[in-house]
């Protein structure tokens, strides 16, 4: 049995794999050490899966508005949660079988099934199998946090994990975090027809975006039932009888509740699953939250050893981490010098509708103190949206005044998430806003709006 690699890889999320190809394909025996399921969070209980179900629960709720659009499709809609769970399970089943035959047919690539750790900056164990290489990229992503309320060991705490195995329909799902997972798995389980209360600890959903991003998206959950109690405190858990078996008692902007239901999610956050590495056997440096301290190139203070993905702190989104990777292997293999600090930040909320988002946010740019524009436009008045009933939601997009370069955009509308890389391949293009303003759109779609949005710009400071 070989020993010796010219690089080890640990964890096969969404940069571990195709480094790991591409490694292979220079000529270099490579090991891709999962301890658990290839493709990683991603592929099995992440993106994937719950695109898949969002995509279900649209279904659902566009047929219960059918007879907005004028079409019957009787009495009443169900859902058959074995049927959604089944269909998520084909998706993910054929992605990661696809994942396992590429790997598997790659000349000088082992993938080791079993949990590696460090022995030393050159060698991990896996399986009681000592494993060396000059080379060692760390790709192992991060898991769920609970929050540390009394009680809540006590009852059964759903993840986004345990919720891919769900195949009945919760009575009333409580979720914990008004975040990326928690505002995704609210709005989905309600369209299946589940009561939906979220418990957040901020003062309004998303507060990383600005204020006016998190009414509205919190106005369109409401419209379609979900609660909101925000300002969570002081929760304790307990058990309950009966359809509501979890009881939380709390305060909520300082008032008490009492919230029973039948089942709860924690989506509060994740943490790195640096801590089962062994880290200090190599000697490479966490921070204080656990993530593992890399520079711009992603590479570790021990020479070496590289760490890719959600790990490493820089980005919790699939797009980051296949980027990480794509930096490593261009500075590893094509001789060029990519830097992570070349990329614009860019990621989607996949609620319906969805918010696409580049760059900067309204309160960062006035915090920045710049000169800029900003312009503004509501749903109602893009005729495609009219035309497919879903006006909800807006564009807004921030310009510098004087370079004319785009600074951020924030879309929450139809097709929000796509239509927001027109603005972002033309900050990459490092081109003025002119010109995607000037450039001829095609109709009807929601993209013919850009350019009259960029049209409508005015300074930021003439607004509140
Ligand atoms: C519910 C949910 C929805 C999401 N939706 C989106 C989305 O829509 N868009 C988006 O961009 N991002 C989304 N994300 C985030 C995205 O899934 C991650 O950012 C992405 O998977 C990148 O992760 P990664 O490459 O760091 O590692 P991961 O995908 O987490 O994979 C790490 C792998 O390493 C393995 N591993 C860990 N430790 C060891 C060890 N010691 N030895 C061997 N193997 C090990 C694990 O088993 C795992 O397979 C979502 C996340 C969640 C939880
Ligand atoms: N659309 C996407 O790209 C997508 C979808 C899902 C997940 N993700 C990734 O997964 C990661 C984790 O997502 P997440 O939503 O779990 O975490 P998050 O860190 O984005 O949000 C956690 C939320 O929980 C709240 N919270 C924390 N402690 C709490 C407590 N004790 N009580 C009540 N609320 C509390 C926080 O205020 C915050 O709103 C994200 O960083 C994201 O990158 C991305």
């Amino acid at each position: 049995m070989q020993t010796h690699f010219d690089a080890l890889i640990i964890g096969s999320g969404q940069a571990g794999p195709f480094l790991a190809v591409r490694l292979a394909a220079a000529g270099l025996k490579v090991a891709l050490v999962e301890r658990e399921h290839l493709g990683g969070t991603c592929v099995n209980d992440g993106c994937m899966p719950t695109k898949t179900l969002v995509a279900s629960a649209r279904v659902a709720h566009m047929a219960r508005r059918a007879s907005d659009y004028g079409v019957n499709v009787g009495p009443s809609v169900s859902v058959d949660m074995r049927a959604v769970k089944a269909r998520k399970d084909l998706v993910v089943r054929n992605a990661v079988d696809s994942l396992a035959q590429w790997l598997g047919g790659t000349s000088g690539l082992r993938v080791i099934r079993g949990h590696a750790r460090f022995v030393a900056p050159r060698a991990i164990e896996v399986n009681g199998e000592t494993l060396e290489a000059p080379k060692i990229f760390i790709n192992v992503g991060a898991r769920p946090m609970l929050p540390d309320w009394p009680g809540i060991t006590d009852v059964p705490v759903l993840t986004n994990t345990s919720m891919m195995d769900l195949d009945q329909l919760p009575e009333h799902l409580i979720v914990i975090g008004a975040s990326y997972i928690g505002l995704e798995f609210a709005q989905m389980f309600r369209r299946f027809g589940s009561r939906v209360t979220v418990l957040e600890y901020a003062d309004r959903v998303i507060a990383r975006e600005d204020e006016e991003i998190s009414r509205e998206v919190q106005a369109i959950l409401e419209r379609e039932g979900v609660r909101f109690l925000f300002g969570v405190r002081e929760a304790v858990v307990s058990r309950a009888s009966g359809n509501a078996s979890i009881r939380i008692a709390l305060k909520a902007a300082g008032v008490a509740h009492e919230v029973q239901g039948s089942h709860l999610l924690a989506a509060v956050g994740r943490r790195p699953n640096s801590d089962l590495l062994d880290l200090e056997r190599a000697g490479i440096a966490t921070d204080a939250r656990g993530f593992i301290t890399v520079d711009d190139q992603l590479r570790t203070h021990v020479p070496g050893i590289w760490a890719l993905g959600d790990v490493n702190g820089l980005g919790a989104f699939t797009h980051t981490s296949y980027n990480d990777h794509e930096i490593v292997a261009a500075n590893l293999l094509d001789g060029e010098a990519r830097r992570t600090t070349d990329r614009i930040t860019a990621y989607a909320l996949f609620t319906d509708p969805p918010l696409g988002r580049v760059g900067m946010t309204e309160a960062q740019v006035r915090a920045s103190s710049r000169p800029a524009l900003v312009g503004v436009m509501p749903m109602s008045r893009v005729g495609r949206a009219k035309e497919r009933g879903e006006t909800q939601g807006f564009m807004k997009v921030l310009v510098d005044a004087e370079t004319e370069r785009i600074l951020g955009a924030a879309l929450l509308c139809i097709e929000g998430d796509e239509i927001v890389h027109s603005l972002l391949d033309v900050m990459a293009a490092d081109a003025s806003y002119q010109v995607i303003r000037r450039c001829m759109h095609i109709h009807p779609t929601v993209s013919e709006l850009i350019p009259t949005l960029l049209g409508s710009l005015v300074p930021l400071s003439d607004t509140h």
